[in-house]
């Protein structure tokens, strides 16, 4: 049996569109199905936990994504997915096709795949956690009013960098103590620590492009030391992981990672903003099943 988990208001109004497509898909292959709906945040998490039997379909982004996760983890149900937000990160990068009449042949070939997690305390993330300047940039679209619009004309992409550039002018950096396994480093004057389970956030953006999702790591990314100026300049860089080899920028691996810093920085995970610094992170290996 396919449960179906659909937020409407993904993609300003993507996710519904798409599902009314899918479902004539399903009753013309005359397929077994049930849909919800999520009706208000936070509610993909209590539907998946319900779901005992089967394989659930996320219509939705990547926060629909995070709360589904957070529902089957553990589990051994399958999820599949047929994107409808506007980044879309965790299945651009599993290779799922964008449309989702290919999105949805994809899940009836049922090829199952297994997935690591990354943990932050007791939240599950799927695609990257991020602290510091990006946690305060998920804060800033999160609560933009143009995310809605932009994302109408599908522009969402375009609400991130507004919102890079809005956090830029008033930004702090803040000193770090990070401990990855067994080494600990002390760095001053960081913008930002992206620890990735895979490469992709906000729509697109490589930020640590050869994060694998299925080998046990986390790699990360941190940026330290740089001058406002310097940060406008490395930025573009980040779409096609050029940035990496920026002398301000530290790229590392591990499977777990503690952070404390010298004033508190944001900690987002897959988008949601899960809290502040300190902060502990671990991988949990092939713990989600996808078709
Ligand atoms: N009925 C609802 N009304 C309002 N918000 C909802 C509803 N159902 C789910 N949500 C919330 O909508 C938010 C956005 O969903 P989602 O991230 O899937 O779409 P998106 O923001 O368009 O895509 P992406 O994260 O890929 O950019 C989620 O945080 C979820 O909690």
């Amino acid at each position: 049996m396919y449960h179906f988990i659909v937020n409407k208001v993904s993609g300003n109004g993507r996710g519904l569109t798409i599902w009314k497509n899918v479902e004539k898909m399903l009753t013309a292959k005359q397929i077994n199905f049930r849909v919800f709906f999520t009706k208000y945040p936070s509610h993909a998490t209590e539907i998946s936990k319900e779901v005992k039997t089967g394989v659930i379909i996320v219509i939705g982004g990547d926060g629909t994504i995070h709360e589904v996760i957070n529902g089957l983890i553990r589990s051994n149900i399958p999820m599949g997915i047929i994107p409808a937000g506007s980044g879309n990160d965790f299945a651009r990068a599993l290779d799922i096709p964008s449309n989702a009449e290919e999105a949805f042949e994809w899940i009836l070939k049922g090829e199952q795949r297994t997935v690591d997690i990354g943990r932050v305390e007791d939240r599950s993330c799927a695609t990257v956690i991020g602290i510091g300047f990006d946690g305060k940039v998920a804060q800033t679209v999160n609560a933009s009013k143009t995310k809605k619009w932009m994302n109408f004309f599908r522009l969402g992409k375009i609400t991130y960098i507004i919102s890079v550039f809005r956090v830029l002018l008033g930004f702090q950096p803040a000193d770090i103590s990070i401990k990855i396994d067994d080494k600990t480093e002390k760095m001053t004057d960081v913008w930002l620590v992206a620890v990735a389970n895979f490469p992709y956030y906000a729509g697109g953006m490589a930020i640590c492009p050869n994060a694998k999702g299925n080998d046990g790591y986390l790699e990360l990314c941190v940026v330290q030391g740089m001058s406002k100026f310097q940060f406008v300049r490395a930025f573009p860089g980040v779409f096609k992981g050029k940035h990496v080899s920026h002398p301000s920028i530290k790229m590392r691996t591990g499977k777990q990672i503690e952070i404390s810093s010298s004033s508190a920085m944001i900690v987002h995970g897959d988008g949601e903003i899960i809290g502040e610094t300190p902060i502990n992170i671990n991988v949990e290996e092939k713990a989600l099943h996808v078709i």
